[in-house]
């Protein structure tokens, strides 16, 4: 992918802003319950109040699928913006219009307005020509910071480019430096560590993950439609059946590409899932028929992280096992406590291992939490973010 202009390469005083963000975050009851989306994006916004730009941000929240959701509003995302800002945030309650057009039009130089969730139009994820139109009219330059939507081509990340001149933010800049120079030009050995439940969506990383690696953890979910793969049973274990052949395909594309593919040798089984079913940790060919893995098993869990600690670059996407649920919680514990020992650099690729490595608080000893799930995934298989590729090049 090219370098992309930034905020940096343009004279915003005095200007508008579209700047569309990522202000997806986990909310309960009407409040932010995780704000590091917020915080990820404040320096892009103090830049760009402090050169006298005038901030028009837009985000979706959720998927409301083209309709007005009152849970859904921005409203608390707002008031936690204007914060950590210390400043005020004018919070809109819609994202096109005539209100909206008043209010920009009112707008002095390093104001920041909020526009409502961008998603309360059916135009939004249908990349609408018209709404893109709208949503340009609003300012005199985009700038991307969403890079958890960067692999969405939707009105506010992508279809609006075609209008005003696009630049990206500091933190669609940063995950792009730090992905894009781990992939490129890699310490070594290089480690990947896949785990989670959307096999679909991961199995695809794989392939991609083989050209490059030097090992290749597999855990969570993930591993069992593996672990079918070699031909032993997996009882009630999550597998995608009509991925086995792949998974096989993967484990003859790594011998040949001298990858170390590591795949669980024992795990936690459990006649439920349920925090309260019966329990028993097993060999990897001895899962019975009626149980269901869900973690890896501690002598897998001590070889990762073994892995883990010899490894110079890491980057870990999804977690060893349900670790939401304290019974299945140590496998994932164990790698990320290896993540936050190792000398090596440390990236995690958003969604629930972000949210793992927060819950066993070594969040702040990895060198790179990416804001984007999805993105970062997508940005590993090799494949253009759309959201990106709309931005001017250096
Ligand atoms: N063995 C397993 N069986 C079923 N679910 C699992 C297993 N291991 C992990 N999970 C679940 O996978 C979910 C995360 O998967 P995924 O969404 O793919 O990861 P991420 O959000 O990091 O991309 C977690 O909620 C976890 O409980
Ligand atoms: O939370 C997000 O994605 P992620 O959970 O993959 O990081 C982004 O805000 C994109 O949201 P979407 O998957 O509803 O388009």
């Amino acid at each position: 992918m090219n370098a992309k202009q930034t905020i940096k390469d343009m004279d915003l005083t005095g200007k508008r802003v579209f700047c569309r963000v990522d202000f997806n975050v986990p909310m309960e009851n009407g409040t932010v319950t995780d704000d590091t989306r917020i915080r990820a994006a404040v320096p892009t916004i103090t830049y760009l109040v402090q050169t006298g730009a005038k901030v028009i941000l837009a985000s979706h929240l959720g998927r409301p699928k083209g309709e007005v959701k009152e849970e859904l509003r921005l409203s608390a995302v707002g008031e936690r913006l204007a914060e950590l800002l210390g400043k005020h945030v004018t919070k809109l309650d819609d994202s096109i219009g005539a209100d909206v057009e008043q209010a920009v039009a009112a707008m002095n130089d390093g104001d920041v307005v909020l526009l409502e969730n961008v998603r309360f139009h059916a135009g939004e994820e249908k990349n609408d020509a018209e709404l893109a139109k709208q949503f340009a009219a609003l300012a005199d330059v985009f700038v991307n910071d969403a890079f958890g939507a960067a692999h969405r081509a939707h009105a506010s990340t992508a279809g609006i480019a075609a209008h005003i001149p696009a630049v990206s933010g500091f933190l669609l800049q940063k995950e792009l430096d730090v992905l894009g120079k781990a992939l490129s030009d890699p310490d070594r050995p290089f480690t990947a560590i896949i785990g989670g439940a959307k096999v679909k969506d991961k199995i695809g990383v794989i392939d991609n993950l083989l050209d490059n690696v030097d090992n290749l953890l597999i855990g969570g979910g993930l591993s069992y439609t593996f672990t079918k793969a070699q031909g032993y049973e997996t009882g009630n274990s999550l597998v995608e059946e009509d991925k086995i052949e792949l998974a096989q395909s993967f484990i003859q594309k790594a011998k040949e590409k001298n990858v170390n593919l590591y795949l669980p040798i024992d795990a936690v089984v459990a006649d439920a899932f349920s925090e309260e079913a019966n329990v028993q940790t097993v060999k990897i060919d001895a899962i019975e028929s009626g149980w269901m893995g869900l973690d890896i098993g501690p002598e897998t869990a001590a070889l990762y992280a073994d892995v883990i600690r010899n490894s110079k670059l890491v980057i870990w996407n999804g977690p060893m096992g349900v670790f939401e649920m304290a019974p299945f919680s140590a496998g994932t514990k164990e790698v990320a406590l290896a993540m936050a020992e190792t000398e090596a650099y440390t990236v995690i690729g958003g969604g629930d291992s972000a949210a793992a490595v927060e819950k066993f608080d070594v969040a702040e000893k990895m060198d790179h939490v990416s804001t984007g799930g999805g993105a970062s995934l997508e940005f590993m298989e090799g494949k253009e973010l759309p959201g990106v590729t709309v931005l001017k090049d250096r």
